[in-house]
């Protein structure tokens, strides 16, 4: 009895630990599905993937799914917009918008039970995009040394069509992919 329960106990880490790296695979590669703007933050998937791991996973296995990526990141994988990484890239001017990845998941984490159809989950998830861009934003005007007005212009502006779309795109799409993968026993 208690060697079948270390055996189920072993087999949960291991699905656990497997999510998490896929997770933290998958908002790799929406990473490279990025545009440079000239305002020197590039457009990327990255935040479509971020929530989508925190409603799929939930708030534990979500934020820990970006703390790898951010540790990956920091020792030099190329796993940021652009094939980049390294610790000058995670703490230059798009550093504030990487290190509240992880505010993001937990966040969508936290609401992911409530579904589609809660004005909780929502506004959860558009707690964590803001999150994300006031971090980014106040990030960039120290690290750029720029104005609020420059920072407005390079940080936030250009992405609100798009932060709209990956908003609802992700609270859609990971409540879907959460209830199919629960039914089958996935998760
Ligand atoms: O250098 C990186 O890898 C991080 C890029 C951060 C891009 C930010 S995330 C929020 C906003 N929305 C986007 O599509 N791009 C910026």
């Amino acid at each position: 009895m208690e060697k079948e329960k270390t055996v189920t106990r072993q087999t949960t880490n291991v699905k656990d630990i497997c999510y998490i790296a896929i997770f933290t695979a998958i908002i790799a590669i929406m990473a490279q599905i990025s545009i440079p703007l000239p305002g020197g933050v590039p457009l990327t998937l990255q935040t479509l993937a971020v929530p989508l791991a925190g409603i799929i996973l939930g708030a534990k296995r979500g934020t820990l799914s970006t703390l790898v990526y951010i540790l990956l990141a920091m020792v030099g994988v190329p796993v940021l917009a652009g094939l980049s990484g390294g610790i000058g890239v995670v703490f230059g001017m798009t550093g504030g918008f990487i290190l509240s990845f992880p505010i993001m998941a937990l966040i969508s984490g936290l609401v992911s039970d409530k579904g589609v159809k809660s004005p909780i989950y929502w506004l959860g998830l558009l707690g964590g995009v803001i999150i994300n861009y006031i971090v980014g934003t106040v990030w960039f005007v120290i690290v750029a040394d720029s104005t609020f007005a420059v920072a407005l212009g390079a940080c936030v502006l250009p992405f609100i069509p798009t932060a709209v779309i990956k908003l609802v795109l992700s609270g859609i799409l990971g409540d879907t992919l959460k209830k199919a993968m629960h039914k089958a026993n996935l998760l």
